[in-house]
């Protein structure tokens, strides 16, 4: 072995893999979801129709894809950057879900966030990916109080350091 391997974040042994996920194809005109450079996060994943989202819209769309995860592993749907960026394309539930006991297609729900532009999606675009991660399912158990932190119930800003707000935009806030 080279003592590169050996390095923070490149040794395997550094990262306990996850054993391959079972994988079906429930349609076979779609591709098996790939990694666009090895090392990426997340697979791509594809859409099964053709259909245009109108500014401000949102459509569920098919992926083909159904996989059995690992008790202990989800999966995450996550946006593409460079369609959310381009095209203002992302995922309004992001990201997404995808239990381990769950077998049916996964679908993805797409939303256009841009204000002008309707997104054309064809068959085959790849629209989103899937991570796979470790999850701790973790039990919970009720108490009559919580332990004291210098944070406390403070949240959502308290901290200052939030961008400005123009106009009217903090009345409801
Ligand atoms: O982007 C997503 C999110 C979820 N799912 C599937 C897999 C997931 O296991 C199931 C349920 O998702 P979630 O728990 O987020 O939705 P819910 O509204 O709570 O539905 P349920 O009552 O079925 O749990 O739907 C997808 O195919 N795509
Ligand atoms: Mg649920």
């Amino acid at each position: 072995m080279h003592v590169s391997d050996l390095s923070p974040g490149h040794s395997p042994a550094a990262t306990p893999t996850i054993p391959p996920v079972a994988l079906q194809r429930l349609d076979p005109g779609i591709p098996v979801p790939q990694r666009a450079h090895d090392g990426d996060a997340g697979v791509d994943l594809c859409s099964t129709t053709d259909v245009t989202i109108e500014p401000g819209r949102r459509v569920l769309v098919g992926t083909g894809i159904a996989v059995a995860l690992a008790l202990g592993t989800v999966g995450l749907i996550h946006p593409r950057s460079g369609l959310a960026a381009k095209s203002g394309l992302s995922v309004v539930n992001t990201p997404g879900t995808i239990d381990a006991g769950y077998r049916g297609e996964i679908k993805v729900c797409l939303i256009n966030h841009d204000l002008d532009t309707p997104i054309e999606i064809r068959r085959g675009d790849r629209i989103a990916q899937l991570l796979v991660q470790r999850v701790e399912l973790v039990s919970f158990v009720e108490v009559e109080s919580l332990d004291g932190t210098t944070r406390g119930s403070d949240g959502h800003g308290s901290s200052g350091g939030h961008a400005s707000l123009v106009g009217n935009a903090s009345e409801g806030a």
